[in-house]
């Protein structure tokens, strides 16, 4: 499968943030917000602002490291102790993808609400709702992945 590139700028970024801060309003208040570290910080950050929300937690789970090394299990490094049972808590997270993360930190916080910017197919049953539905195939660019570059001109390109 042909892998292709979807650039989010900080601006859109932003956007689709306050978007979901504005689908999620109705639903509160929330006693917090638990971030999943490291994409869902910034999404996390710009909704608790939207919110008023001022107990922000956070979850760290490695997912990917242990796949690479031929070890499966996901690994919780940092527990949301503060979320409890995840009652009337709102978890953030930037993306969806296979829905390995999103179902780690939900058999932690079952009675949590869970939210997200962008969803890959495979991903969208492990979320309660999400701003923009992205291709399997594609791999999302977050602003933080990404710096500008000098593109030469058409006219002085070689060949
Ligand atoms: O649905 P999944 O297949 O689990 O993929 C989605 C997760 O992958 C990315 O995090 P990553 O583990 O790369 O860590 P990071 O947030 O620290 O960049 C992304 O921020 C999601 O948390
Ligand atoms: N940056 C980024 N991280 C991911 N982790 C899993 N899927 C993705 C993706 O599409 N983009
Ligand atoms: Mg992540």
């Amino acid at each position: 499968m042909a892998v292709t590139y979807a650039t989010v700028t900080w601006d859109q970024l932003h956007r689709d943030a306050r978007a979901l801060a504005s689908e999620l309003m109705p639903l509160g208040p929330f006693k917090g917000i638990v971030a999943i570290t490291r994409g869902g910080l910034i999404p996390a950050a710009i909704i608790a602002r939207e919110l008023d929300c001022r107990l922000v937690e956070s979850v760290s789970v490695i997912a990917y490291e242990e796949e690479e090394r031929g070890e499966t299990a996901p690994k919780v490094v940092k527990a949301p102790v503060a979320a409890g049972d995840g009652e009337g808590f709102l978890i953030i997270d930037d993306l969806v993808d296979s829905g390995v993360t999103a179902k780690v930190v939900r058999d932690l916080l079952p009675k949590a609400y869970f939210a997200c910017l962008y969803a890959k197919p495979a991903g969208r049953p492990h979320t309660d709702k999400f701003v923009l539905e992205v291709g399997q195939d594609t791999w999302v660019l977050f602003p933080w992945d990404t710096a500008p570059l000098f593109v030469p001109p058409l006219a002085r390109k070689k060949d």
